[in-house]
């Protein structure tokens, strides 16, 4: 259990049609069983970041970029963010497969964010793509990008990443 010091972490998510915020209660989860006290939110929600000891932010990745919002949520509370412990992660369908390209450019989703913000860490999850309740423009998108529907999170590499997360976010280095 962590006591008498500030426990709190914020997890801040963007997300079109839930599986983002549903990773991010995940890690939320996690965080919670390793007696930190978590505040999951929408970075649409978020008024201030300074109560926490850490954050933990993350979006779906949309034509190649995080969601303006999350990008806005960085930009916003860049300068709180660079004092405190950060972790991004960011969620695609295309990382429902295993490759060093693939990754890279789900990666590259970030690089709007890590011009303002310098995370002690990084993770990339694979998401879900379900036709029920997808516009139709995004519906066409995914058509066209010949992808098939179904759900690659892979909650076993999700709450590992958060189990993950205290020690390296919390270890002092200098
Ligand atoms: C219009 C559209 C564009 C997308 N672009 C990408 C992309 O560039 N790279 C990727 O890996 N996944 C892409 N995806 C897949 C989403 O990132 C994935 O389905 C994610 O789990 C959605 O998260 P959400 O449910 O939180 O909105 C796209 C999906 C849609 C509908």
């Amino acid at each position: 259990m962590v006591e008498n010091v500030n426990n709190r972490i914020l997890v801040a998510y963007a997300s079109r049609y839930g599986s983002t915020k549903e990773i991010a209660e995940a890690i939320g989860r996690t965080l919670e069983e390793q007696g930190y006290a978590v505040d999951c939110m929408n970075v649409m929600d978020v008024s201030e970041v300074s109560p926490y000891a850490a954050v933990v932010a993350g979006s779906p990745i949309y034509m190649g970029k995080w969601l303006v919002e999350a990008v806005d949520f960085i930009k916003m509370f860049r300068m709180d963010l660079m004092k405190r412990p950060l972790a991004v992660f960011a969620v695609g369908y295309s990382m429902k497969e295993e490759s060093d390209m693939i990754r890279r450019s789900a990666r590259a989703s970030m690089a709007e964010v890590l011009i303002y913000v310098n995370p002690q860490a990084e993770g990339l999850f694979a998401g879900k793509f379900v036709t029920e309740g997808m516009s139709e423009a995004d519906l066409q998108v995914m058509k066209m990008a010949g992808a098939v529907p179904g759900d690659a999170r892979n909650w076993s590499v999700i709450n590992g990443w958060a189990r993950a997360l205290p020690a390296i976010l919390f270890t002092v280095t200098e």
